[in-house]
């Protein structure tokens, strides 16, 4: 199950997402917001965070309108890796050396079809671990520490 957030400036890109993940027959749950109405990022971005910390969802996708603020905001959880990826290069990497389990995308900085292919990569790319793991482990003892 994938977690799937944006406030009011990822509204219509969280939509047309959700569309592609319907046709595509892979579940999710829409933490918000619903409409066009000005919501407060983080908010949103704890309630998606909260779900993949606690593995109610193993994955998540959040989106506003730069993708910064909700990636910065999602990152103060533990047990975050949340990526801003506007590329498709990055999407790739993101998941296969960060283990990125957040994506973050702004909706007023790229295309809705540049951002379906970002999320269809960064569905189908998986952790490839090696060198990746110790690396990762270090960034959750940066938590631990905290
Ligand atoms: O947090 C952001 C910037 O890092 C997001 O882009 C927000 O969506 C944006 O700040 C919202 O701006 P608005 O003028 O209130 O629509």
């Amino acid at each position: 199950m994938l977690a799937i957030g944006s406030d009011h400036g990822g509204f219509r890109l969280k939509e047309a997402i959700k569309e592609y993940l319907a046709a595509n027959q892979i579940g999710f749950c829409d933490f918000g917001t619903h409409s066009v109405d000005s919501v407060d990022y983080p908010d949103i971005a704890k309630t998606v965070a909260q779900a993949v910390a606690a593995g109610e969802c193993e994955r998540g996708i959040l989106i506003c309108g730069t993708g910064i603020g909700i990636s910065i905001a999602a990152n103060k959880m533990k047990g975050i890796r949340a990526a801003l990826c506007h590329d498709v290069f990055s999407a790739k990497m993101s998941r296969e050396h960060n283990d990125a389990n957040i994506l973050a995308m702004g909706e007023r900085v790229i295309g809705q079809g540049l951002a379906l292919m970002i999320v269809e990569t960064w569905l189908k790319s998986e952790f490839t671990g090696g060198r990746h793991e110790n690396r990762v482990c270090k960034i959750t003892d940066m938590e631990q520490n905290r």
